[in-house]
């Protein structure tokens, strides 16, 4: 069995509590509050402003020049793609560049980010692509589903970003991940593999509190 066939299996019932999340339900209904699309799609910008950086990282432990050449484009379609899609939501939304820039990253966006670049920058190849896949993978799982429900990729707030995250260009970024772990953990040890379904898991995790924190509009303790 391929290893991303065992982390598919393994963690089930986790994906299925995303997927019934209220957040991610009321983005398939259209009855998702509006000021909880913004604060998530202000956490998601500085979120992926860091998870662009594991791309990055990815390019400095590849070990060949088109390995190298796929992260440099997953960093490029991050930058410049995934996060067009949030400045065209800032516009709908009335979130001015600077309210984006100089938002502040909430306690779940800055511990999933920060677990996922320590992984990264001290781990393997296999470490960082265990850590940050589930962020991939989830959303495109997570978006078929919703595109499926009749209706919801011309929702006038929320199909752009289904239309998005079910397409198969992100699928394909996805699916590339997918392949490269499964590559790199070809005949590893099950002590290795333990490891980086540890990774996977705990960002598993991090997604979920990542909806559940849009959810609830999480800030930081008041009265500092
Ligand atoms: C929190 C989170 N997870 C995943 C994705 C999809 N790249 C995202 N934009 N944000």
């Amino acid at each position: 069995m391929k290893f991303s066939e065992r982390l598919y299996e393994k963690l089930q019932p986790i994906w299925r509590k995303n997927h019934t999340h209220p957040f991610v339900q009321g983005l398939g209904d259209g009855t998702l509050d509006k000021e909880k699309f913004r604060y998530f799609m202000i956490q998601d910008y500085l979120y992926l402003i860091d998870y662009a950086k594991l791309f990055a990282i990815g390019a400095v432990k590849a070990t060949d020049v088109e390995t190298m050449g796929k992260f440099a484009g997953l960093l490029d379609s991050t930058l410049n793609e995934e996060m067009s899609l949030h400045r065209q939501y800032a516009k709908k939304f009335g979130i001015t560049e600077e309210e984006l820039e100089n938002a502040e990253p909430a306690p779940t966006t800055l511990a999933y980010t920060h677990y996922m670049l320590h992984v990264g920058q001290n781990g393997t190849l296999a470490d960082l692509l265990a850590a940050l896949l589930p962020c991939m993978w989830s959303y495109w799982e997570i978006g078929k589903e919703l595109n499926e429900i009749p209706g919801a990729r011309d929702h006038e707030f929320y199909g752009e970003w289904i239309q998005m995250y079910s397409s198969d260009e992100f699928g394909n970024l996805a699916q590339w991940c997918i392949n490269l772990l499964d590559e790199l953990t070809d005949g590893k040890k099950e002590e290795e593999l333990e490891k980086l379904e540890e990774y996977f898991l705990n960002t598993t995790r991090f997604e979920y509190l990542f909806w559940d924190m849009s959810y609830h509009l999480q800030t930081w303790p008041k009265d500092e």
